[in-house]
């Protein structure tokens, strides 16, 4: 089992995208703390994996998260559970929701919660490991308390990869894995949603001594280099 407390040395992004502005929230915390809250009542994970360790990955689209999950599990081992992979298995296996996940996708806009949090929940009930790396969620206030009632726990960390507009539209715009949204007005309004949904989540975190900010320019090596220090304290 990973540490759950740890102290690091601040790590925090010199970054001055707008973003950074918006959030305004003092991120040289780079204290872990832990709160469990396992709510019996709504079951939590299964005893099986009822504590995992898990590290939220935030940040824009085509910030780089999938791409330094990667690499985390790599050198760390913990497993990559990537919301948004998650929802487009959905579509692809037909499932009932398949259709609404589909258009919600091509709109740039958020999956009801309850949708996404079954399929969190299932995917680290059906894990073998315990400690998860979950990216691209919560995208929303509204996903982070629905996550935290069901699962019945805080994540341990949060990672957000700070990286400017200009430079999230040109790596998605080249990102060329045929994703349906990947095209300038859906990344637009992507951009609007994280502004507007997703920063109050990294706002909440960042509060409460959970999160990381990253650095999310320069080359992928670089930027993993940011990130090493946090998991190799845990470990
Ligand atoms: N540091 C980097 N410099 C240049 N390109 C990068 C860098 N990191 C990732 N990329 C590329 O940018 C694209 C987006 O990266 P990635 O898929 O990791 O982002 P993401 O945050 O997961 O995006 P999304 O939220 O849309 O899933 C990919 O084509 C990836 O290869
Ligand atoms: O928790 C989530 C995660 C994703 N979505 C939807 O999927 C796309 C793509 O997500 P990526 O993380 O970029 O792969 C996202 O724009 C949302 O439409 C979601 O609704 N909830
Ligand atoms: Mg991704």
């Amino acid at each position: 089992m990973w540490r759950r407390v740890a102290s690091l040395s601040p790590l925090v992004s010199s970054s001055k995208s707008r973003i950074l502005n918006q959030v305004g929230c003092g991120l040289n915390a780079c204290q872990v703390f832990t709160t469990r809250v396992l709510n019996p009542a709504e079951g939590g994970v299964s005893d099986r994996r009822r504590n995992p360790f898990v590290t939220f990955v935030l940040g824009g689209p085509g910030s780089g998260k999938g791409t330094q999950c990667t690499k985390i599990v790599e050198t760390f081992g913990l497993t990559h559970l990537s919301a948004g992979d998650l929802l487009r298995k959905e579509i692809s296996s037909n499932s009932e929701n398949g259709s609404m996940i589909l258009n919600t996708i091509k709109e740039g806009k958020i999956v009801p919660s309850e949708v996404t949090v079954k399929l969190i929940k299932k995917a680290i009930e059906t894990s073998e490991n315990d400690r998860f790396l979950i990216d691209g969620f919560p995208r929303s206030e509204e996903n982070r308390i629905a996550y935290e009632r069901v699962i019945g726990a805080e994540p341990d960390i949060v990672l957000f990869f700070d990286c400017p507009e200009q430079e999230m539209v040109k790596r998605v715009l080249n990102r060329n894995q045929g994703r349906i949204d990947d095209n300038i007005d859906t990344v637009k309004e992507r951009l609007k949603v994280f502004a507007e949904l997703n920063l109050p989540v990294i706002k909440h975190y960042s509060k409460k001594g959970k999160l990381y900010k990253i650095d999310g320019t320069g080359s992928e090596d670089e930027i993993f280099e940011r990130v090493r220090p946090v998991f190799a304290a845990l470990r």
